[in-house]
């Protein structure tokens, strides 16, 4: 395991000395323009069934803010939209700026968000998850764009109120009883596009199911965000933001849309 970050020596552009797959022609996040983007009306919508009893903790491990979920069984699981099949929902995380006009990881139309939200899920026709992260099929996320406006959405209040109890790295707290389908925007309007994971070691397993409606935050709550420390309780403080990495080449992949 070799130790990576978002920032000089470590950052993004060093990644792929360690992590090779990170030069990869399969590598997320990337632009998405309505100009390259292609209309697929065999899309279909997706749908989660979330068990809300399977939210287990919430912590934060130095690179972002992370909720578990139970994965031991088809709990909770996404179906429906370009995925064959279940797929179980594992954890969701978040990448945020330092400031609220950037911190998204896909940019669309030029356009960046405050923030975006990665509900994980793996294929259980793999024997585990790590089975899973090496085979092109092997996991879904979900992403959402966080927005910063004046009517923020109540249900983000959960997952912020926890951030005082994980302030910094290695921190984590029970988190019961959450069911992440309430932090859905209304329209299911996505892109999707085949892709990798955003971290080391940026393996190119994920199906990539972008909404395009961002979900409404608070600069408040992205502050709260903020407020999260990348360094152990007794290291000095080093606040956890801009845990984003830059658009990649997108090559020769298609980006479909669910939507005209
Ligand atoms: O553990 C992680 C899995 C997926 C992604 S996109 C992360 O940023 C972290
Ligand atoms: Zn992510």
């Amino acid at each position: 395991y070799y130790p990576w970050g978002y920032d000089g020596d470590n950052g993004p552009d060093q990644w792929h000395k360690n992590y090779p797959t990170a030069k990869g022609r399969h590598q997320s996040p990337i632009e998405i323009n309505n100009k390259e983007v292609h209309y697929d009306r065999s899309l279909l919508p997706w749908f989660a069934s979330y068990d809300p009893g399977a939210a287990k903790t919430i912590l934060n491990n130095g690179k972002t803010c992370r909720v578990v979920f139970d994965d031991s069984f088809d709990r909770s699981v996404l179906r429906g939209g370009p995925l064959q099949g279940v797929y179980r929902l594992r954890q969701l995380h978040f990448h945020w700026g330092s400031s609220d006009d950037h911190g998204s990881e896909h940019v669309v139309n030029g356009v960046r968000y405050a923030g975006e939200l990665h509900l994980l899920h793996w294929n259980p026709k793999y024997s585990n998850y790590l089975d899973a992260v090496r085979r092109t099929d092997g996991i879904a996320v979900l992403a959402i764009f966080l927005q910063v406006g004046k009517t923020p959405k109540p249900e983000m209040k959960r997952i912020l109120e926890e951030i005082n109890a994980i302030k910094t790295k290695g921190k984590e707290a029970p988190f019961p009883n959450f069911d992440p389908s309430i932090l859905f925007p209304k329209s299911h309007d996505y892109w999707t596009y085949h892709g990798s994971f955003t971290t080391p070691p940026c393996e190119e397993c994920i199906t990539w199911i972008v909404l395009r409606e961002p979900i409404i935050v608070s600069s408040d709550q992205m502050a709260k965000l903020r407020s999260l420390s990348k360094n152990a309780e007794n290291e000095p403080d080093l606040p956890l933001v801009d845990n984003w990495r830059p658009t990649q080449p997108r090559y020769f992949r298609m980006v479909s849309a669910s939507f005209l």
